[in-house]
């Protein structure tokens, strides 16, 4: 098992759900970085577990001890860096009869196939979205340095069950556009506790993730991310362009089942003459001023802003009864779950979505830059 990603920027994540701790080690972070730490610990507390009755109530601090990678001033001095977040609140006798009994939807039964008991069940293991708490350490420092060069990352919930936020209006690449996309971003960032544009929308989001957990039941929804700023022509085809770098960084997200760019699935009912983006100058050069692709030709970046969007699936630990088998005695058996969940991951997952797009981007930035002309 690696848990390794990046070309330049390597990012390894390390430990499980109950070990003693978990962290992560970052390879290829350009040297001074000063990191902010009461920012850092800003964008942590947004996808830390125990935060209500739409999340978890296993209660972490997750502060990150750094025990390498930064100098005396507190900034990335060129060596690896290594960050460490205690486990502290954990309940592994929830998890005794799963060492049997796998959790439909839930890493288990696969883990099992593949190291025949030697996995570490408890807590989900290496499998548990308390593994993305290290994604936001390594991911926060690569968007503290991505803002600093005008680079700025955000993302929202853009659904919960039937619930909708209004979307991100990334595909309009016009001054208008930009300016709306902007203002939502600037929005995003007072700090609110539920991720979406509109609060109306928060409300009924909290409505179907209640009427879930109620039901002893989990529900799923979508995460809209984008990241403005990007110069054009970073990426590389074939395999390292902006989305291969983006969507290979995702799916390091437990939960995280699609990935789409721009208009995404839509754009396969659309015509040829609908979904291109038609180029315009401007007074910064050529540029395309609807973005249905998404900030991205050929895995290269337009210039525009990269638009994605994740589809995360409902919760696999629910509360209801549900059907699985004995792997010890070879039968059926009725599956009980007991233990702390999330009735619905999509709203914690925000944070950390913008966190693989920074690292996957910073990434791209520093191996697959534009060309310098003579
Ligand atoms: C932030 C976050 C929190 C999660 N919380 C839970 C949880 O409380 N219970 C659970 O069963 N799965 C939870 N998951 C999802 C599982 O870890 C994930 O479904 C499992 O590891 C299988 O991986 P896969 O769904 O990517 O195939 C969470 C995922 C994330 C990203
Ligand atoms: C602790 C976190 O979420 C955990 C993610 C998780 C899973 O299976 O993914 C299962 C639960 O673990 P436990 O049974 O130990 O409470 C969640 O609480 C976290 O994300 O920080």
């Amino acid at each position: 098992m690696s848990s390794t990603f990046g070309t330049t920027l390597r990012v390894t994540v390390f430990g499980q759900s109950h070990s003693q701790a978990i962290g992560c080690v970052v390879e290829g972070f350009p040297s001074g970085i000063v990191v902010d730490r009461k920012r850092l610990e800003r964008f942590m507390a947004r996808r830390a577990p125990g935060r209500g009755s739409w999340t978890t109530p296993r209660k972490e601090a997750d502060l990150p001890n750094f025990v390498s990678g930064l100098n005396m001033r507190g900034a990335t001095c060129g060596a690896p860096l290594c960050a460490v977040i205690e486990n502290t609140n954990t309940r592994s006798g929830d998890y005794d009869n799963l060492l049997r009994v796998p959790r439909p939807g839930h890493a288990d039964f696969t883990a099992e196939q593949k190291w025949h008991g030697n996995q570490d069940v408890p807590g989900g293991g290496h499998f548990s979205g308390r593994l993305t708490a290290p994604l936001c350490v390594a991911g926060g420092i690569a968007l503290q340095y991505l803002e600093e060069r005008g680079v700025h990352i955000g993302a929202h919930l853009l659904s919960v069950g039937a619930a909708c936020d209004k979307p991100f209006a990334a595909l309009d690449n016009t001054e208008r556009g930009r300016k709306t996309l902007e203002r939502q971003l600037e929005a995003l960032a007072d700090g609110r506790a539920f991720p979406t544009l509109s609060e109306s929308a928060a409300a009924a989001m909290l409505n179907e993730i209640d009427k879930a957990r109620q039901a002893l039941d989990s529900v799923g929804g979508v995460i809209e991310c984008v990241a403005t700023g990007m110069p054009a022509g970073v990426g590389s085809p074939m395999f390292d362009g902006v989305e291969n770098a983006i969507a290979r960084a995702a799916f390091g997200i437990p939960a995280v089942k699609g990935i789409e760019f721009g208009r995404g699935f839509e754009a396969a009912r659309l015509r040829g003459s609908q979904n291109n983006d038609p180029y315009r100058m401007t007074s910064e050069g050529a540029a395309p001023q609807t973005n249905n692709a998404g900030g991205a030709l050929g895995g290269i970046t337009t210039g525009a802003p990269v638009l994605f969007r994740l589809a995360i699936k409902p919760t696999p630990s629910i509360s209801r009864p549900q059907e699985s088998v004995d792997l010890s005695a070879n039968k059926n058996e009725e599956l009980e779950i007991r233990g702390r969940h999330d009735p619905c991951i999509a709203p914690r997952a925000v944070p950390v979505a913008e966190a693989v797009c920074a690292l996957a981007l910073l990434d791209c930035i520093l191996s697959f830059p534009a060309e310098i002309q003579d």
